[in-house]
Formats: C-alpha cells, structure tokens, sequence
C-alpha cells in the first residue's frame, strides 16, 4: 500500500478543539436541538454521538426524541416551535424518518438560517449561485479533508446524485475550480469515469463497489459510504486495499468521512448562531 491514509478522527478532533476555543470566548451557549423520530438504531447512535460532541464543545444541545407514530403534523408543529425559539440556533432532523412522513416536507419545515443540515431548498438554492449559506454538513467535511489536495483544474468525480452529499458535493468541488463530474447508476462505464478523475468522491451506498482498477494512479481517494455487511464489517464504497495500491491518499471507513460529518453540524451551529444573533 502507497496511499497517504487522510485521518478524518484527527480532523475532526483539532475541527472540534477549534470550535470549542471560539465557544469559550462568546458570551453565549450556541443552542442545537436534534429531532429524532422513531427507534432506528443507527440513528440513535448518531444522535447520541452529536449530542456529546455538542455539549462537549460547549454547544447548548439538546434532543427531541418523538415516537415511531409521530405524525406528519405533529413533526411539523415541533418544528416550527423550535423555528421561533430565541434560544435555538441550529435544528436538525435526523434521517432517515419513518415511511409516513415525508422528507422533504419535513426539510422544508426548518427555517432556512437555522438549517444546520443545510438541506433546505433555500441553503440548496444558495450554494447551487455561488451565494453564502448552510452547507450540508458531509460535503462541507470532505473539502476540510482536501485540504492540501491541488483542487484548482483538477479532474472530480462525484459518484452518487443524492440530495445529501452528491449534489452539494459536486457544487462545492465546482467553487474550488474543479472540473466536475457526477456519475451515478446510469452513467455508462462507470469505471472509465472514475478512472480519470484526479480526485474521487464516492457516495453511492453500495459496498466495495470502486475497485482499484477504478482508480487513476496518484488520485486522492474519498469514501463517503459507511455499509455494514453481514458479517458486522463496516466498510465503505470503495475497496480500500485495492484502491490504497493506486491512489495518492485516501480516506479510510471507520475513520474518515463520518467523523468529519459531527464536527461539520457543529461548525455549522456556530455559523448559524454568529449570523443570527
Ligand atoms: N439529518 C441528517 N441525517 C443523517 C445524516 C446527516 O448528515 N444529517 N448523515 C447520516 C448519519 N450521520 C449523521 O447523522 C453520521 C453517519 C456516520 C458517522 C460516523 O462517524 N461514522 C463512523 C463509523 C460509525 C460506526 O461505527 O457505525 C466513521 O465513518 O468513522 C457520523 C454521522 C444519515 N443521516
């Protein structure tokens, strides 16, 4: 193995340590309310985990968890109480929300300036002309871990379109002078996509599925997917072994891009609260 492993837990450490110096000196506690619906495991433990990186940083967070038979307008009003209260800066819905409610009306629900998922249509809208706003969180970690990486004229593929990570992904490359790429499901050869990209960003949820053939030599590498298999490996979009012979650096899973995702919502809530107040 040749690749430089870009260690998204030590980012997000130093990301964290660096909010919670800017914390100290204000004169208020950034509030975030997490809205979790339901008993998805993951969820819980993804909750859990933004709550404690929160508090620990000095963020006042709290989570509202509702039961599995919320309804439609039930999340909504919660929503909208958390919109007017002075003392929330950030809300986040955690995904994925339960079948009968729908998503986006759910996203559409949160005030655009206190969106610190960045998933509102507006905060879209805005990142798609070039404008400040929330950036979604996931995206906004991967251009910390590219730090160093040559972005200017680089060759970018984004593999995956989602709303989530493809999309801002791709935007946020282009805003960095990229030339930009997305690929996806129906894209032909896939392969030879990605073979020439420079930097390769792979969201597409399917496990292994960027061999090293895939790969241009000298490439940076990142590995947005987190896929448990059968056997409880967690591993990511792309096979690392074989991926790590041919690229300059990469990022590992467990240990690379989720990391970066937590320490991002918090950097986020800070925005949020210094613009807002
Ligand atoms: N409202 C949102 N919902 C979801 C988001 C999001 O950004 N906003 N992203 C994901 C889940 N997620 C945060 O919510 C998240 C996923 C993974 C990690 C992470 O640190 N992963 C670790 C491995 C964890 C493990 O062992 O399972 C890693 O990659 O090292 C952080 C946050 C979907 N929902």
């Amino acid at each position: 193995m040749s690749a430089r492993i870009i260690d998204g837990k030590a980012v997000a450490a130093e990301l964290r340590a660096g909010l919670k110096a800017r914390i100290a000196g204000l004169s208020f506690a950034p509030g975030l309310v997490v809205v979790r619906v339901g008993d998805d495991p993951a969820s819980g433990v993804y909750v859990r985990n933004k709550d404690k990186a929160a508090k620990e940083a000095g963020f006042a967070s709290r989570t509202i968890h509702l039961p599995e038979d919320t309804t439609q307008a039930a999340l909504l009003a919660q929503i909208a109480e958390l919109n007017a209260d002075p003392a929330v800066d950030g809300i986040l819905v955690q995904l994925p929300l339960p079948g009968h409610i729908d998503t986006q009306a759910a996203i559409n629900a949160v005030a655009p300036e206190k969106d610190v998922d960045g998933f509102h249509p507006v905060n879209a809208g805005k990142l798609a002309s070039g404008q400040p706003g929330l950036v979604p969180c996931t995206p906004r970690g991967v251009m910390h871990l590219l730090k160093g990486t040559e972005l200017r004229g680089a060759r970018a593929v984004v593999l995956g379109r989602s709303q989530i990570v493809g999309r801002p992904m791709a935007q946020l490359l282009l805003a960095a002078d990229c030339t930009v790429t997305i690929a996806h499901s129906r894209t032909r050869d896939l392969a030879a996509e990605c073979a020439r990209a420079d930097v390769l960003v792979a969201a597409v949820g399917r496990p292994e599925m960027v061999r090293g053939d895939w790969v241009k030599p000298g490439a940076t590498v990142i590995d947005v997917g987190i896929n448990r298999l059968p056997d409880g490996r967690l591993v990511g979009d792309v096979a690392f072994a074989e991926a790590a012979e041919r690229a300059a650096a990469i990022t590992p899973v467990p240990g690379g891009v989720g990391p970066m995702t937590i320490a991002c919502l918090l950097e986020n809530t800070l925005d949020a609260a210094i613009a807002r107040r």
